[in-house]
């Protein structure tokens, strides 16, 4: 048996990657919808993120990517805590109000929050909260990266969930 060449002709993969391209990629890229929220020294802020990943569980730890062009972006830097809160099916309206040109005070007023040990609002009904302390911050392209180490976990009832797929929003 003769080994194959390793090189082979380079065939044409399709879009070339500019912004439009990334995106129309990454809209296949299916992710759970979590509403990061903050309190403290610099007020109370959230945003709906679905660029949230586990990064190890020794510490139990996660990230977070925010744009620095968020509104809530100075908030999140400063108060230093955050509670990620993810999404059930019947929480796409609280999706669509934090995802983004909704005063700060509407889109709190839209559901029932408790404070957690860190002092952002635990979403009440989520179906999980995952309390942090923001540890370790990388700033790449337009957005930073929160690395959090996780104080604490609530469970809800139900392990349903909300994805954000094809641009669109899927019960799980
Ligand atoms: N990671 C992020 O910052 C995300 C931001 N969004 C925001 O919601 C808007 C609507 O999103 P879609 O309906 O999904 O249509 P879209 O065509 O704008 O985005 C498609 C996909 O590209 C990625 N994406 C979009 N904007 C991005 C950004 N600034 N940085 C990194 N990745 C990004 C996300 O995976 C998104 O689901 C976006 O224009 C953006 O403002 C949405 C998803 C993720
Ligand atoms: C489904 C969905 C997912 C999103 N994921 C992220 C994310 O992971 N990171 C991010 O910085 N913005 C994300 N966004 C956009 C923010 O929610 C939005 O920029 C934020 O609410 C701030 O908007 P504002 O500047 O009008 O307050 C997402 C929006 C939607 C609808």
């Amino acid at each position: 048996m003769h080994a194959q060449p390793l090189a082979r002709p380079v065939e044409p993969l399709g879009l070339a990657v500019g912004r439009e391209a990334f995106r129309e990629g990454m809209s296949r890229l299916g992710a759970a919808v979590t509403v990061v929220t903050t309190d403290g020294p610099a007020g109370r802020a959230g945003f709906t993120a679905s660029a949230v990943c586990s990064v190890s569980d020794q510490p139990p730890s996660l990230l977070v990517c925010l744009n620095r062009s968020a509104s809530v972006f100075d908030a999140f830097s400063q108060n230093g805590a955050l509670c990620v809160n993810v999404l059930g099916p019947d929480h796409e309206a609280l999706s669509r109000l934090f995802g983004g040109r909704t005063p700060m005070a509407e889109r709190f007023e839209a559901a029932d929050w408790t404070a957690s040990v860190s002092g952002a609002p635990l979403l009440d009904g989520a179906t999980a909260s995952f309390d942090c302390r923001v540890v370790e911050t990388s700033t790449f392209g337009s957005h930073d990266v929160l690395f959090c180490h996780v104080l604490a976990v609530r469970l809800g009832g139900e392990a349903a969930g909300l994805v954000y797929f094809d641009r669109r929003y899927h019960r799980v």
